[in-house]
């Protein structure tokens, strides 16, 4: 077996940014400074072999974000190290690396440029990942007047098309409408079928056991749980173990689970 991700034993902290009165900007409070840090990321460690999809949960705030940000290489930790083989694509943030002046189509070629994909590589996928992305006409007004949707869609489509070794994806099912969920989520899954590494975020326990076969549980930065899928759901009581939900949560869960079901 093939090591496709090691994370060894890192650690991230951030500052408490708050706006200082302008008499502590003049006393230079150094102390209060020296305070204000946080750890976002603990002494997190763990490795993952090519072909394996990895599940990463946990609550707001628990560093997924942060931690996919060293994996993919766009945030360096403070202490540990983070290594990974081949070529990497996904989703990290939505519209991350788009130019708001220019129209949909050149932020085609300058995104799939980001990701390593060559002029020649992208007017060859072009039709497919416009197809994929599915913005009609506005593909070729600037994206700086594009929905939050119509990002996540152009972002997602060059992503998918990108031939790489591991795929990222952060929340891909917090933007874009159903149909749009739903195609992603195919695609995904002829990703991971492929034998591609995934790193796939999300709070939908459903759809993480649709397309995981391990769950890593971030927990105020450190690692709480790495196992399978429903020892995750059962660690974040994402289960329904712990308080009965309201109406609207439970028709959440329901959407999540037959989306889940659909592909
Ligand atoms: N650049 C930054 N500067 C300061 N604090 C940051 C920065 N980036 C993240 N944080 C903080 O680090 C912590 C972890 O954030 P992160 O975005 O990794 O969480 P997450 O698990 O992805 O959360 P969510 O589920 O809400 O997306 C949070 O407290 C966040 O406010």
């Amino acid at each position: 077996m093939t090591t496709s991700i090691v994370v060894d034993n890192v650690t991230k902290s951030f500052r408490y940014q708050y706006h200082r009165t302008l008499k502590q900007v003049l006393t230079k409070k150094t102390d209060a400074d020296a305070s204000d840090r946080f750890r976002a990321l603990d002494g997190v460690s763990f490795e993952v072999q090519q072909g394996e999809s990895i599940g990463l949960m946990g609550l707001n705030g628990s560093g997924k974000s942060t931690l996919l940000k060293m994996v993919s290489g766009v945030m360096t930790p403070d202490e540990g190290q983070v290594l990974t083989r081949g070529r990497i694509s996904g989703l990290i943030a939505t519209g991350a690396g788009f130019h708001s002046e220019l129209s949909g189509r050149d932020n085609i070629y300058m995104n799939a440029a980001m990701l390593g994909m060559t002029k020649e590589e992208t007017d060859s996928k072009f039709d497919d990942i416009a197809g994929f992305a599915d913005v009609g006409r506005q593909l070729d007004m600037p994206v700086g007047n594009y929905s939050s949707g119509q990002f996540a869609r152009l972002g997602f489509a060059v992503a998918v098309h990108v031939d790489c070794d591991i795929f990222i994806a952060d929340e891909v099912l917090a933007v874009g409408d159903r149909p749009f969920k739903r195609k992603c989520l195919k695609r995904m899954k002829e990703i991971r079928e492929s034998g591609i590494t995934m790193f796939y975020v999300s709070h939908s326990a459903a759809s993480v056991k649709k397309m995981c076969d391990r769950a890593i549980v971030l927990d105020k930065g450190v690692v709480g749980f790495d196992g399978d899928v429903e020892g995750a759901i059962k660690y974040l009581h994402y289960d329904g173990d712990d308080d009965e939900p309201d109406a609207e949560e439970s028709e959440v869960d329901e959407r999540d689970e037959e989306l889940a079901n659909d592909i």
